[in-house]
């Protein structure tokens, strides 16, 4: 079956600032969105890679891989003002109606190559696999009053990427009107009125949101 890994990094990362996205900030002495698409050539080289990047970063990132000798194949597309529209952009430039696409962002380099696998495998199998963790600390409800209630923790799960779909039903979901409710891949999914099936992510795959997590990023590059 067909695979391809749909790499999201349209955004500008306001939360971590800087003069350089955070996408294209180096950690172990090569940007991050570098790391990123060598985890999935590594899992397959023969699936399809395509980046999704700001349409005005085009020169800018050829230059990069100019700089890096980086030469992995992948198509870039333009993105767009939200995640969600990224995506879209990334699920249109995909002619394919058959096959698989695992959605990653960018910003997570510490996938492991057994949670891609195993996205993949579930997607076949039941049409969407979305990478969760179990939470390590205790979490509390605030409610409007100021009061807060206790939450069983077991019932909870911190949700990663990859969310990996099979290609006619996430590009049928991605036919919607934009809604704040989907944060995620999996939210637009199942919207549709499908169940998404959830597998074991990895607590490394952080999400590089602040600087803070760019400097776990750094450490956690190099002990590997
Ligand atoms: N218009 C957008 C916004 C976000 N993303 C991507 O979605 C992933 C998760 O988004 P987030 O961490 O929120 O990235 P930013 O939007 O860049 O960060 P911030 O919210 O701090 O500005 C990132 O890989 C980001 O580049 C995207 O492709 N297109
Ligand atoms: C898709 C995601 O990474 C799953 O945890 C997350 O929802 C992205 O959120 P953001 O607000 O766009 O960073």
């Amino acid at each position: 079956m067909k695979k391809y890994a749909l790499i999201v990094a349209g955004g500008s990362g306001t939360r971590l600032g800087g003069p350089i996205a955070k996408q294209y900030r180096p950690i172990g002495g090569k940007p991050v969105l570098m790391h990123t698409l060598a985890k999935f050539q590594a899992f397959d080289d023969k699936l399809s890679l395509i980046l999704v990047i700001p349409g005005g970063d085009f020169d800018f990132w050829q230059n990069l891989c100019g700089e890096f000798g980086f030469n992995i194949p992948h198509l870039l597309v333009a993105g767009g003002q939200s995640r969600f529209q990224s995506v879209k952009n990334g699920l249109d430039a995909i002619a394919d109606t058959e096959g698989l696409v695992a959605i990653h962002d960018g910003v997570r380099p510490f996938v492991k190559q057994h949670v891609i696998e195993q996205s993949f495998q579930t997607a076949a199998l039941t049409g969407s696999a979305v990478a969760v963790v179990e939470l390590k600390d205790s979490i509390r409800k605030v409610e409007p009053s100021g009061t807060s209630v206790f939450q069983n923790r077991s019932e909870f799960r911190l949700v990663q990427t990859p969310q990996t779909f099979q290609l006619k039903k996430i590009k049928k979901a991605f036919e919607v009107e934009e809604s704040a409710a989907f944060t995620d891949d999996a939210t637009v999914y199942e919207h549709q009125g499908w169940q998404v099936s959830l597998i074991p992510g990895n607590l490394e795959n952080i999400k590089i949101t602040t600087k803070e997590d760019l400097e776990y990023a750094a450490f956690l590059v190099s002990k590997a």
